[in-house]
């Protein structure tokens, strides 16, 4: 017999006055995966995550837990009772507590029956010097390593994580993120996390679900939703995006770029040929010559810098095509800054290129 997923979530419907902002969300976690509900402002995320955890109900679906049941439209077991953690942004520490009781606070019999499993969690987040130390003595940091060692305290089988990061600064976030990347995998935890920064869904994900209007659009690795969206919209919530249009003729649509292939998209309908900025090839213009069309790289197209900036590890080019009717950018590695005219060929690398049907 297979194992069933730790998480499993099936045809979650939520409305509200009418609307649906959950509609037929499906998905499944394994143990040790940590899933990334990621998506625009509003998109349903943290509803989806609320009826998770209990504090919401949804109008129709079911949710299960290693294969049992935990909640249909007839059948509910209490929050409480779910072996599912929270860790929300603002899921505050008890600020009249010490940090081992903040930690040992849903475990029966409290830090002093609890003592090597506090310790041995306050090792892990690096905070075994502060055992005895009040929140408001911590800084957000630390802070957030002992809601993260309170929330794995009593085992739970699925953690759900609600913007977990969000109030710490960029710096401190990075090492935070890892340390509980590496301890949720130790510990064999299904998360499921809500964020709304493509950034630290790549980063923590193994799994992404992107929503959109309560729905999800696409789901998979982080390699295959940057490297294969769904549609436009899905390639630019996770990078800046040039966008070249043009029209299907004969299964093929022409660009200054040369002509590409339109798979499925209907004879004279409009498309939108898209690639992120460091898939931009640039050639320096010798003499009016330009580099020859190559497989990889196609045909290069003649275009003059308009502005250039540098971003401290890249320098972004803007540049117009000759004819002046096409706006690029291009993302440089390191400092590359030529003036505005300057006339130079870019070439698009084909096989990170995406043709989608215009909507
Ligand atoms: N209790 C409620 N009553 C009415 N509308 C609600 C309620 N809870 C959520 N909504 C609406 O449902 C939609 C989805 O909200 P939700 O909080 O799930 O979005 P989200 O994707 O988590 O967004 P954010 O990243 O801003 O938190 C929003 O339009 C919100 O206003």
């Amino acid at each position: 017999m297979t194992t069933p997923p730790r998480l499993e979530v099936q045809h979650l419907i939520r409305a509200f006055d009418g609307l649906r902002v959950v509609d037929d969300v499906s998905f499944t976690v394994a143990a040790g995966e940590v899933a990334c509900l990621l998506g625009p402002s509003g998109c349903g995320k943290s509803t989806t995550l609320r009826i998770v955890a209990g504090v919401d109900m949804q109008d129709s679906g079911s949710i299960f837990v290693d294969g049992r049941l935990i909640c249909d439209t007839v059948f509910r077991i209490p929050p409480e009772r779910r072996a599912i953690g929270l860790m929300f942004q603002d899921f505050a520490l008890f600020p009249h507590l010490p940090v081992s009781e903040n930690v040992a606070f849903g475990l029966p019999g409290g830090f002093a029956t609890n003592r090597a499993r506090v310790g041995e969690l306050l090792e892990r987040v690096q905070m075994s010097n502060h055992v005895d130390s009040y929140p408001h003595e911590l800084s957000g940091g630390e802070q957030q390593r002992v809601a993260l060692a309170r929330a794995l305290a009593p085992k739970p089988r699925v953690l759900l994580m609600d913007e977990p990061f969000s109030g710490l600064d960029e710096r401190l976030r990075d090492g935070i993120r890892d340390d509980t990347l590496a301890l949720l995998k130790e510990e064999r935890t299904a998360v499921l996390l809500v964020t709304h920064e493509p950034d630290e869904a790549m980063r923590m994900a193994d799994q992404i679900l992107l929503m959109r209007a309560g729905r999800i659009v696409q789901q998979g690795a982080p390699y295959n939703l940057y490297n294969a969206p769904v549609d436009r919209r899905a390639a630019a919530f996770f990078s800046d995006i040039n966008v070249l249009t043009g029209q299907v003729r004969g299964a093929l649509t022409d660009t200054p770029f040369g002509q590409f292939l339109t798979p499925g998209i209907p004879e004279g309908h409009a498309v939108e040929i898209v690639i992120r900025p460091q898939h931009l090839k640039i050639d320096f213009h010798r003499a009016g010559q330009g580099p020859a069309p190559t497989a990889e790289n196609g045909t290069a197209a003649l275009a003059r810098v308009t502005r250039a900036r540098y971003l401290g590890s890249e320098s972004l080019v803007e540049f117009a095509t000759e004819m002046g009717d096409i706006a690029l950018t291009a993302s440089v590695p390191g400092v590359f800054l030529p003036p505005a005219g300057t006339p130079m060929w870019l070439m698009l690398r084909r096989d990170r290129v995406f043709v989608f049907p215009k909507i």
